[in-house]
């Protein structure tokens, strides 16, 4: 079997949790079925998508990418399934749609869990059919293209609350690929920053930055609940900031929220833990006091909520 480096797609990380994944993508990739792809947002879902795609037997097709949360509810048949001129008011031309676009390609569809109960059933129809019906058409047209999605929701919850069609949802799930969150894989973290800083400093016409020892380690303790996306910001931030600094970065560059986390360390005083304090509270009440719902939240463990609370007398 072939590296998984995969320099090709820039899917960045060695760590084996990640390596399995690519693994996993590797084997399905050349085959035709649906590829569920589940993990938090920031996680490199569509990378992911993209990869699948650039090793399949038809990456010199289209790679059409939809976020079904983006398109509003009433545009979305149409979007996906096209329509024909006439069809509806302000269809004043015949539109392929979406699906069509990726024919002999492969479609993404990000943010499924958000696709209403009609379009689930238009959606499920095509993948037992191979094919489409635009709004207004008078027959279906057959289209070849292989499915992923992607969600970073509860599917079979979304399922039991009859949001989500157990047949659609059992019909996608046929090989289910897991992203794993960033603070998962905390050996990926300096391999991405250095990557991330190396691109942001050549868009911004900037120097490379560096970061010191401690800055670097509280980087991999940092527990990322915006995963990847938000370390590329980060790394983005402090090129733009700092790129023509003279010496490496230290903890005091870095952003509250990341100085402060896995412990308080002793020699900080009462406004970063005032901020802590506050962060919990906040976290808590939008989470109505549920405590995992306020952990994940945090992008902390329940078990270091709790002793954070008690920390601090929130209870
Ligand atoms: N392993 C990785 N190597 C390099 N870049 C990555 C990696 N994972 C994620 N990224 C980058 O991080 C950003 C977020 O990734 P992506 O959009 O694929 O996440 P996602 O899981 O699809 O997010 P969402 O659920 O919010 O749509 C993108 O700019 C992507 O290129």
């Amino acid at each position: 079997m072939h590296e998984h480096s995969a320099q090709t797609s820039g899917l960045i990380g060695r760590s084996p949790i990640l390596q399995q994944v690519l693994r996993a993508a590797g084997l399905v990739a050349s085959t035709d079925v649906t590829v569920l792809i589940l993990g938090e947002s920031g996680t490199g879902k569509e990378l992911l998508a993209q990869y699948l795609h650039q090793h399949s037997p038809w990456s010199s097709g289209p790679f059409v990418a939809i976020n079904c949360a983006a398109i509003p509810e009433h545009l979305l048949e149409s979007e996906l399934f096209g329509h024909q001129r006439g069809a509806f008011t302000g269809a004043n031309h015949d539109y392929g749609g979406r699906i069509r676009a990726a024919a002999g390609g492969t479609l993404f569809l990000d943010e499924i869990g958000e696709l209403s109960l009609p379009a689930q059933a238009k959606l499920l129809r095509f993948l037992e059919s191979g094919e489409i019906h635009p709004v207004g058409a008078p027959r279906p047209i057959p289209v070849r293209t292989r499915l992923i999605a992607a969600t970073h929701r509860d599917l079979p919850m979304l399922v039991a609350q009859q949001l989500f069609r157990a047949d659609l949802y059992y019909r996608l799930q046929v090989v289910p690929l897991e992203m794993p969150a960033l603070r998962e894989r905390a050996d990926d973290v300096l391999e991405l920053f250095s990557h991330f800083a190396r691109l942001a400093a050549a868009r911004h016409g900037r120097e490379l930055i560096s970061l010191d020892r401690p800055a670097l380690r509280q980087l991999q303790r940092y527990p990322w609940p915006g995963n990847v996306r938000e370390l590329k910001n980060l790394a983005e931030r402090l090129t733009i900031l700092h790129g023509s600094d003279p010496m490496p970065l230290g903890l005091a560059c870095l952003p509250a929220e990341l100085r402060m986390s896995g412990g308080t360390p002793k020699s900080t005083g009462g406004p970063l833990v005032d901020t802590e304090r506050q962060m919990l509270a906040d976290a808590l009440q939008q989470a109505q006091g549920n405590r995992s719902q306020a952990a994940r939240l945090l992008g902390i463990s329940r078990d270091t909520l709790v002793y954070r609370i008690r920390k601090y007398e929130l209870a």
